[in-house]
């Protein structure tokens, strides 16, 4: 084979893609996950989290439109208050399931059942930290209320999850007796919890295939992102097998948080297109980001996958002429699929002769390309002197045409939204949202 016949994109078309479903990924739910949202209970440990009330309805209310299969609220017994939120949560009819979360302990487990929950997850540090500082009990008493708890809850005909909280510096014999245990007597789910942020995703995908051999119930898992790995251990956790992920709106949560919400979806879009986009809502993920982001007093992150300010702005003279040319040159993600918008930042000194044709077509001005290449000389030189507003980059164009040709009208505008002023919140960048964070 020649060089030239083997690097044709013709030929690379039909060559086997390395990375298609490998014959031993039948045990992965990737295609088939569901989430359990925890913003109204890890969300409420987040340092600057406080939820009154209405808040809690409020978001509950919206979490159940974007489709969660599961709401997780804070342990009944943490406050009279957080009993009264969980009680009128239960009665608001939402689709969602409403889980309450409390310790392995039958005096939370009697209140827990009281509330009008559909489920109680039940946790319990496994490790030899928490054994040994948290709670002071051995695996055979962790064993023996596990039993106890459970039985009861499953006495209700409420959902019950069992977890171990630390699993991933807990011993791995202590972890599968105690999942046997609780799987023989009829959970509904286990959970597997990377409470300190430890994992790692071959860590994670080894863990949950090894118990997807030994339990017959569903795998929840819940990721803390102390040193990123949330979304990564997510994924891979699905591969091998887990059913359900744990995540929080903008992933608020005790210390940096647990898997986002928004970076799963992002994550699991490009995975399993039609699932995401036929099971939720993802249009309302940012309304809905706002919603906490405004709650607990933060910005939506400048890098935020999805709905991060510049999420979907291109830059680059190369990528802007790709993008015009076809969106998925650079983009994996389709802005349009979160009721979102690209933009293409072109008042810069990277900007190309392509971007800047589309804003002259946008300008509804006629200009040659060798006018436009010219006229996007003029426009990089400014940009070596100073950072460059749209309202610069129009004035150099429509100057440089006055001078060259008299205007002729032109109708068509490309597929492509090029930002104005009226697409910003601040003008000298281009995007969605540019709130500059609080914090
Ligand atoms: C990793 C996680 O995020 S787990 C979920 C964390 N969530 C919460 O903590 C909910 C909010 N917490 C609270 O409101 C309170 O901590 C309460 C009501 C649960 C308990 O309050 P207090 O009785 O005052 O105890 P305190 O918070 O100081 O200590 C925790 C107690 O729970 C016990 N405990 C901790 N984990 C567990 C567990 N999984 N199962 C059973 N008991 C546990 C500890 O031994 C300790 O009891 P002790 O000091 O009476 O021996
Ligand atoms: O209940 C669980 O599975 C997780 C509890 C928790 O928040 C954690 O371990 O970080
Ligand atoms: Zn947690």
């Amino acid at each position: 084979m020649t060089k030239e016949a083997s690097s044709s994109p013709s030929n690379l078309a039909q060559k086997p893609n390395p990375y298609e479903p490998h014959p031993s990924d039948f045990v992965s739910n990737v295609g088939n996950f569901q989430l359990i949202d925890s913003t109204l209970r890890e969300g409420e440990q987040f340092a600057n989290a406080f939820f009154s009330h209405e808040k809690k309805i409020e978001i509950a209310k919206a979490l159940d439109s974007f489709g969660v299969d599961y709401i997780e609220l804070t342990s009944p017994v943490a406050s009279e208050q957080s009993r009264k939120d969980c009680e009128a949560i239960c009665k608001l009819g939402l689709k969602a399931k409403i889980l309450t979360h409390i310790r392995c302990h039958m005096d939370d487990a009697r209140v827990a059942v009281e509330t009008g929950v559909d489920g109680v997850d039940v946790v319990i540090g496994t490790s030899k930290f928490l054994m040994e500082h948290s709670h002071g009990k051995d695996m055979n008493y962790i064993a023996k209320s596990a039993v106890e708890v459970i039985e009861f809850v499953k006495s209700k005909g409420i959902e019950i999850r069992f977890s171990s909280e630390d699993s991933f510096r807990s011993n791995l014999v202590d972890l599968l007796n105690i999942y046997k245990t609780v799987d023989k007597i009829g959970v509904n789910r286990i959970g597997i919890a990377d409470t300190v942020g430890c994992a790692n995703p071959r860590q994670v995908y080894e863990l949950v295939r090894t118990l997807n051999n030994v339990v017959s119930c569903d795998i929840e898992c819940h990721f803390h992102d102390d040193t990123g790995c949330a979304i990564p251990n997510a994924y891979c956790a699905l591969e091998a097998g887990a059913k359900l992920i744990d995540v929080c709106v903008l992933g608020i949560g005790e210390r940096n948080g647990i898997v986002p919400l928004g970076g799963l979806m992002a994550r699991m879009i490009v995975a399993a297109p039609e699932y995401v986009k036929s099971k939720y809502k993802l249009h309302k993920l940012r309304d809905l980001e706002l919603l906490v982001a405004d709650a607990v007093e933060v910005n939506i992150p400048f890098n935020n996958p999805i709905t991060g300010f510049c999420a979907f702005t291109h830059k680059a003279g190369i990528h802007a002429k790709a993008i015009l040319a076809n969106p998925s040159t650079y983009e994996i993600l389709d802005p349009h699929d979160f009721g979102m918008k690209r933009y293409i930042h072109f008042a810069n000194r990277l900007t190309g002769w392509n971007a800047i044709k589309a804003r002259v077509d946008q300008l509804n001005l006629n200009l040659t390309d060798a006018e436009i290449k010219e006229v996007t000389n003029k426009i990089k030189e400014m940009g070596d002197i100073r950072p460059l507003s749209i309202d610069d980059v129009d004035s150099i164009i429509k100057k440089f045409h006055a001078d060259v040709t008299t205007p002729k009208l032109k109708s068509k505008r490309g597929e492509i939204t090029l930002t104005t002023e009226d697409d910003l919140d601040l003008t000298s960048t281009q995007g969605p949202d540019t709130k500059r964070s609080k914090h």
